[in-house]
C-alpha cells in the first residue's frame, strides 16, 4: 500500500528548480517524474500547476515563489511581465545569464551531441543587455493595434514596449497614443547605421517563420544601411541582419581571431578557397577574404541579401550563389575553410556530409540553437571532425536564447 497520491493535471505542487533546461525552463522532480518548470529560476522553491502529463515527465507553470533563488530579480521588462512571450529571461539577474546558458549548451552537448571531452568554454557578454536590438517585428491585432505576441498564442501586448529594443525604435508605433496599421499584418521596424528609422508593413509570417515580403514602406525607405568596418551594406529591412547591436563586430573579430596564423595545407595552385554557407549579405566574407587570401564562395538563398552583398563586396573576391546550401556543395570548388551559419533548425547530417566530403582543414560553425547545434557537433565527429574551439555569446540577453561558434579541424 502506498498514500502516494498520482498527480493530475490542474495539480498545484512544490518543486525546488534544480537547474536550467534548453528552452528557458527550470528543471525539478517530483515523486520520480522531471518537472518543466515555466517561470522557474535555479535555487527558486516554487508552487507549479500542471498543465502537460506524462508518465516520466510533468510541466507547468510558476504559480507562486515560496522561495526566491538569490538569482531572481523584478522583472526587467514590461511587455513579458504583461504576458509577451519576448523576455522569458526578464526577472533572472543578468549576470548569471552567461553561466545558466552554458550550463544548458553543456549539458545539450553531452546528451544530444555524445561529447564528454569538451574544451574550455569562451564566455562572451554582449554590452548592454538591455536596450540592444535596433530591428523588430511587431503583431497588429483587429483594431490596428502593434505590439508583441504572448507566447504559443495570437494574442498581442499592445500597450507596453519590450525591455530588449532602444526606445526611440518604438516611439509612436506601441502604447499610448501609436498610430494604427493594418490589422492582421506583421510591422518590421529598424532604425539603421545612418540612424533612419524603418517601419513596413509586411505579410505575416507563419509561426517560427520569416517573411520577406514587404506590402507598404511607412517610414524611411525600406532599406537599411548597415557598416561593420570598411564595409557599408544596403538590404531590404525583411532580410536577415543579426539582432544584437554588437553581434556583428563581435562574430567577425572571434572568426578573425580563429583565422589568425592559420598555416593552410593542400592548397590547389588557383589559391586558397573559402566557402561561406548561410552567408546573408555576406558579413563575414571581408574578414575570410584578408585573413585567408582566399576566393569566397558565399551560398545564401535570399536573393535580397545575396544581391546586397555582391553590390557592397564588389571588388573582394567573392562570389554569391543564390540558392539552397543542400545540394550546393558538389558544385562549389574544393574549400580550405568552411564557415557556416544556419537558421534556428542547424544544418542537418546531410548538409554536414556534403561539407566533410570537401575536406576542409578548418570549419567553423556557428548556431543559435543549443539542441540543433549539439545534434550538428555529434556529426562533424563521426565525418572525422574534432572540436577545437568553443565560445558561447550573450547575443540575446533577457532571453534563453544564445550563440555558439564552434571551431572544428579534420582529424581523418
Ligand atoms: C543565421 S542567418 C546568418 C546570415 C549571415 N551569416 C550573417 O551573419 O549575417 C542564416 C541565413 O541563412 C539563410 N538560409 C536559411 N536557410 C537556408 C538554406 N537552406 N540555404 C541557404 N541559405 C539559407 C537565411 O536567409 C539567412 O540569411
Amino acid at each position: 500500500m502506498t498514500d502516494t497520491v498520482e498527480l493530475a493535471k490542474g495539480d498545484i505542487i512544490s518543486v525546488e528548480v534544480l537547474r536550467p533546461a534548453h528552452g528557458g525552463e527550470g528543471i525539478g522532480h517530483h515523486d520520480g517524474r522531471v518537472i518543466f518548470v515555466k517561470g522557474g529560476i535555479p535555487g527558486d522553491v516554487v508552487d507549479v500547476e500542471i498543465a502537460q502529463l506524462k508518465k516520466k515527465w510533468a510541466r507547468g507553470e510558476v504559480v507562486k515563489v515560496t522561495t526566491a533563488s538569490a538569482d531572481r530579480v523584478d522583472s526587467r521588462c514590461p511587455a513579458a511581465a504583461a504576458g509577451a512571450g519576448c523576455c522569458d529571461y526578464a526577472e533572472l539577474n543578468p549576470t548569471v545569464e552567461l553561466e545558466i546558458k552554458s550550463r544548458v549548451l553543456r549539458d545539450q552537448l553531452e546528451r544530444i551531441g555524445g561529447i564528454d571531452e569538451l574544451p574550455e568554454f569562451e564566455l562572451h557578454d554582449l554590452e548592454p543587455t538591455a536596450g540592444w536590438r535596433t530591428r523588430v517585428r511587431l503583431g497588429v491585432d483587429a483594431s490596428g493595434r502593434a505590439g508583441f505576441r504572448k507566447l504559443k498564442s495570437n494574442e498581442l501586448v499592445t500597450e507596453v514596449a519590450c525591455s530588449q529594443v532602444v526606445p526611440e525604435l518604438l516611439e509612436g508605433l506601441v502604447g499610448e497614443g501609436a498610430r494604427r496599421f493594418t490589422p492582421g499584418v506583421e510591422i518590421i521596424a529598424a532604425i539603421d547605421d545612418a540612424g533612419q528609422r524603418h517601419v513596413v508593413e509586411s505579410r505575416k509570417a507563419p509561426r517560427g517563420r520569416r517573411t520577406e515580403t514587404v506590402l507598404k514602406v511607412l517610414e524611411g525607405t525600406g532599406e537599411v544601411e548597415q557598416k561593420v568596418g570598411d564595409y557599408t551594406w544596403k538590404f531590404p529591412v525583411s532580410s536577415f541582419w543579426q539582432a544584437h547591436t554588437k553581434a556583428p563586430a563581435a562574430y567577425s573579430e572571434f572568426i578573425a581571431e580563429a583565422l589568425t596564423g592559420l598555416e593552410l595545407v593542400d592548397v590547389d595552385k588557383r589559391g586558397p578557397v573559402a566557402w561561406d554557407l548561410y552567408g546573408g549579405v555576406g558579413l563575414f566574407a571581408p574578414i575570410i577574404t584578408s585573413k585567408l587570401q582566399a576566393a569566397v564562395h558565399s551560398v545564401e538563398l535570399s536573393p535580397g541579401s545575396a544581391e546586397a552583398g555582391e553590390e557592397a563586396l564588389a571588388g573582394l573576391p567573392v562570389t554569391f550563389h543564390t540558392g539552397r546550401v543542400e545540394g550546393m556543395a558538389s558544385q562549389l570548388p574544393s574549400p580550405n575553410v568552411v564557415v557556416l551559419d544556419p537558421p534556428r533548425t542547424g544544418a542537418g547530417s546531410d548538409v554536414l556530409k556534403s561539407i566533410a566530403e570537401a575536406k576542409p582543414q578548418l570549419v567553423i560553425h556557428i548556431g543559435c540553437d543549443p539542441a540543433t547545434f549539439a545534434r550538428d557537433v555529434a556529426d562533424w565527429k563521426l565525418n572525422g571532425y574534432e572540436m577545437d574551439q568553443l565560445a558561447v555569446f550573450n547575443a540575446f540577453p533577457g532571453t534563453h536564447h544564445f550563440e555558439t561558434i564552434g571551431v572544428f579541424v579534420r582529424v581523418s
